[in-house]
This record gives structure tokens, C-alpha cells and sequence, in this order.
């Protein structure tokens, strides 16, 4: 028996080097993790929210390996422009303005909607949201001890020159054409790849969101509030900092320009200062037409998924059956087939008797256990780990409490909440249903007295009556019927 997870290296991709490379942390026994939040302008939709499921399956590993994980994920309520580069307005000022709202009624709104989203993900809770507008003082004394070496005022605010720092865009490594032309330029900027680090209220405006500085009246760049707090509140270096794809290109190599500048005003030179020894990056989420933005207008919400009745776990499933450097298109027939195979995953961990769920490991499943850890410690192969649970779903003539306990084991780190799952819960009335459960508890009940009787038609006809309004009938089926999705 044994109750801590079997050894192996946790290997992960560095979009900075482009390698696996063996996670070797910073403080001994420490994991300390630092993930770009969400911009809290509109609702998140499902391409943000795989994000934050990656996140969270590396958190979950980490800590299934034992490291004492500080997780921060941010809440950006200030600064981020329509473009990523420096064109554009700020969303948020943007959508309050289209609104005639508030920003803080805004952020607040959104900020709660992700929130429910995060929940009904089973996305466990970081260490700290930190919010962008809580470390503004932060941010203006950061850019000061940077401003001297690393920046120029223009007219519009505090320029980054990014010539000023060894290798800058490393992590991108693509200054192609198309890089390039994405980013607007600015009269009088040295470098087009130069950004703002604070934007100056431009005279006869006022913003909602400003803050007095040294460069005048204002606001903080976007990257700069992920440097901040990535900073003081993990400690630089720190382990690993992750976002979606689309930050390697601008975001994340602004704000490792930011972090270098910064630990070289500390004595601390050269491009080893990224901030982040490693830096993870999860693909997108993509439908026909190309990746899921909430720029593009229409999206697709998790409670657009639920109204249609399919459980959020059953997108949770859709994620970790991809690997999160893939890209992943979203199909209605992928989302049901990740809602039917957590259904038979549940069933089977429902025939499991309530024996108590011990941490500990019968050696039976040692080769499924050592086959998930082997997976999850390859780069977070959740793909493979879930076969390995299946497998260990398969095993016959084994005590049902062994069984639960590694399962137990291996939903620490998939967090598809097994035991707390009945495949009752996973069958959510669509919005669209004409019928309610008791209606149709009360139809079934009338064909099983129709088939007492022998009553072959009557039977027959309920159930045909049940079909065409969205229920399967499910003879022998201990949940006897089913929406129809
Ligand atoms: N289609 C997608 N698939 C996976 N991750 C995504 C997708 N779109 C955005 N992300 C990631 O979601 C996280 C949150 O992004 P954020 O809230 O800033 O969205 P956004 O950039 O305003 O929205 P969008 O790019 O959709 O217009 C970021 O890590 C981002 O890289
Ligand atoms: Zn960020």
C-alpha cells in the first residue's frame, strides 16, 4: 500500500525555451504559479475559460506532487486595450461607455460571472484574485525604479524602449511581418515594438479609471499590472506563469522586458530575469470560423452549454481530452460525447460501495496509478490519464474501497469531482424542454401501470409521446429516462 502518488519528474513545456524541461523549483518543496486573469469587461467565454482549466490541472498536479502550490490569478479591470499592442481604447472604458455604467459596476458584474464559471468548472480557488486597480501605487513605484534606464515620455505616456534590455521578444521568437504590423505606431515611439507602460489621460478627456504619477493624470499599461503583482505577491523569480497562446506573442514578452529591467535595477542583470523561470501557454479553443474571441461579438458561454442541457464537467471532460498545447474545436457532437463518457465514468464510480476513501493504493492498480502519473507528469497529458482511469474502473474481483481510493487519486489532480457527481446531476433540464421532471416521473409512472396491464399500445405510445418531446425512455436503466441533447 502506499499513499502518496508514485515518483516521477514533472516535466513541462517552457514556451521560453521551447523544451520539456524538469520542474525544479525555485524555494524547495514550493510551487509558486502566476496566470493572466481574465479582462472583466464582458462575460468569459468557454476559449477563456479552458485557460483557466489548464491552470488549474497544473495547480491540481503540483499539488498531487507535494509542492506547497501559491497559486495568483489576477482580475484585469484597468488597462488593457482593444488591440494588444498599444492601439485602441481600454476595454473597460470602452464597454462603460456602450453602457452609460460604471467601470466598477462593470468589473464587479463580470468579475462575478467568471467567478460562477470558475465554480461550476470545479476550478479550484487560487491563492489570491488579485485585483489590477488594488496595486496601482505598486505599479507607478515600479515603473519609477525602471523609468530612468528603460523608458521615454511621449506625448501620450510612459514608453518601454525595448532596445534597453538584452533579447527582447525571446519568448515570441517571430517578429514576422505579421507580428509587426499588428502593433500600431505611435508618433515618436524609438522601437515599433516599444510599449506604453503608462497612458496619460490625454488633455480635455477624463477617464473613469485614472490615478495621479509622474507622467501626469493616468493609467497603467496592461502589462505592467501583470509584472506587478507577479511580483509582489510570488517573489521574482517565481515558478511558472501561464496564459492562453495569444500572450506569447505581446503580453508576456512585455511584461519579461518589464521584469528584466526591473531585476537589473537590482544588480541583477542579463535576460535570466524573465520573472517566471518557465512560461506555459495553453492553445485555443477553436470553432469552424476560426479561434473564439469575445472581441468577434458571439461567443459561446458555459451557461449557453447548460440552457442547452449538458453539464459544465462534461466541457471540463471536452478540455482534458485534448492536450493543452493543442488547439481543441468545439462541436455540440464533441460536447455530447464528453458528457456521455463522463456519464459512464460516473456510473461506474457510483457502483462503488460507500467504503470509506482511504489515500492509500491497492497494489493491483499500481500499473494504472504509475501509467497516470507517468501521463500527467508528460507535459499535464490528461488525455492518457484518463484512460488510465478507466482502466482502473475496469478491474474486476477488487475490493470496492481499493477501487475508490484510486480513483480518489487520480480526480485530485482531473478535479471532475467523482464522488460528488451522481449521474442524476449530470441530466439538466435544456431551457428549451416542454416538459417538467414530474410530468414526465407522472407519464412513466402511467406506462408502467399500461404495461402491468399488458396494455402493449398505450405503453407504446407514451414512450413515442416522450420521444418526440425530448426524453429517452430507458427500460432497465436504474435513471429510467434521459433528455435527448
Ligand atoms: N479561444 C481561446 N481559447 C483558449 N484560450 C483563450 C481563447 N481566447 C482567449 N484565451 C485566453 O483566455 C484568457 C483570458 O483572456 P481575456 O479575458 O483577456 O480575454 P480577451 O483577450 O479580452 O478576449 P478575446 O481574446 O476573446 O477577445 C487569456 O489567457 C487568453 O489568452
Ligand atoms: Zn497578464
Amino acid at each position: 500500500m502506499t499513499d502518496t502518488p508514485p515518483p516521477a519528474d514533472l516535466r513541462l513545456f517552457n514556451s521560453l525555451t521551447r523544451q520539456v524541461e524538469v520542474f525544479s523549483p525555485v524555494h524547495p518543496g514550493e510551487a509558486r504559479v502566476y496566470s493572466c486573469g481574465p479582462t472583466v469587461y464582458n462575460y468569459p467565454h468557454i476559449g477563456n475559460m479552458r485557460a483557466y482549466v489548464f491552470a488549474d490541472i497544473l495547480g491540481r498536479t503540483l499539488s498531487w506532487k507535494g509542492y506547497d502550490l501559491t497559486h495568483i490569478i489576477n482580475i484585469t479591470d484597468v488597462g488593457h486595450l482593444t488591440d494588444d499592442a498599444d492601439a485602441g481604447e481600454d476595454k473597460m472604458e470602452k464597454m462603460a461607455a456602450e453602457r452609460s455604467q460604471s467601470i466598477w459596476d462593470i468589473a464587479k458584474h463580470y468579475t462575478e460571472a467568471y467567478w460562477a464559471d470558475v465554480q461550476a468548472l470545479n476550478i479550484r480557488q487560487p491563492a489570491k484574485w488579485s485585483v489590477a486597480t488594488d496595486y496601482i501605487d505598486e505599479m507607478v513605484a515600479f515603473a519609477k525604479g525602471i523609468a530612468d534606464k528603460h523608458c521615454y515620455e511621449l506625448e501620450s505616456g510612459l514608453y518601454f524602449d525595448v532596445s534597453s534590455i538584452a533579447d527582447y521578444g525571446r519568448l515570441a521568437r517571430a517578429v514576422t511581418e505579421d507580428g509587426e504590423g499588428r502593433i500600431d505606431t505611435v508618433e515618436g515611439k524609438r522601437n515599433q515594438a516599444d510599449f506604453a507602460i503608462w497612458r496619460k489621460t490625454p488633455a480635455g478627456e477624463t477617464r473613469q479609471m485614472e490615478w495621479d504619477s509622474p507622467w501626469g493624470r493616468g493609467a497603467p499599461g496592461w502589462h505592467l499590472e501583470c509584472s506587478v503583482m507577479g511580483g509582489k505577491l510570488l517573489g521574482f523569480p517565481f515558478d511558472i506563469h501561464t496564459g492562453g497562446i495569444d500572450h506569447r506573442e505581446i503580453h508576456h514578452p512585455n511584461e519579461i522586458a518589464q521584469n528584466q529591467a526591473h531585476c537589473c535595477a537590482g544588480g541583477l542583470d542579463s535576460a535570466e530575469n524573465s520573472g517566471a523561470r518557465i512560461w506555459m501557454h495553453n492553445n485555443f479553443l477553436v470553432e469552424r470560423s476560426g479561434k473564439m474571441s469575445k472581441s468577434s461579438g458571439e461567443f459561446l458561454r458555459l451557461q449557453l452549454l447548460i440552457d442547452k442541457g449538458y453539464h459544465p464537467l462534461a466541457y471540463r471532460m471536452m478540455c482534458l481530452q485534448a492536450h493543452y498545447r493543442s488547439e481543441l474545436e468545439f462541436s455540440w457532437e464533441g460536447l455530447q460525447a464528453a458528457l456521455t463518457r463522463l456519464k459512464r465514468i460516473v456510473m461506474a464510480v457510483e457502483r462503488l460501495s460507500d467504503a470509506a476513501v482511504g489515500d492509500a493504493v491497492h497494489p493491483k492498480f499500481a500499473p494504472m496509478l504509475e501509467k497516470f502519473a507517468a501521463a500527467v507528469s508528460d507535459d499535464l497529458n490528461t488525455s492518457v490519464g484518463l484512460v488510465a482511469l478507466e482502466e482502473a474502473l475496469a478491474v474486476k474481483k477488487v475490493d470496492a474501497a481499493a477501487k475508490r481510493a484510486v480513483v480518489h487519486q487520480m480526480d485530485k489532480v482531473l478535479g471532475l469531482n467523482l464522488f460528488g457527481l451522481s449521474r442524476e446531476a449530470l441530466r439538466i433540464r435544456p431551457k428549451a424542454a416542454t416538459l417538467t421532471e414530474a410530468q414526465i416521473e407522472a407519464e412513466l409512472i402511467r406506462r408502467k401501470e399500461a404495461r402491468a396491464a399488458k396494455d402493449f399500445a398505450t405503453s407504446d405510445a407514451i414512450r413515442e409521446t416522450l420521444t418526440a418531446k425530448g426524453v429517452e425512455v430507458m427500460d432497465g436503466d436504474p435513471l429510467g429516462w434521459e433528455w435527448r441533447l
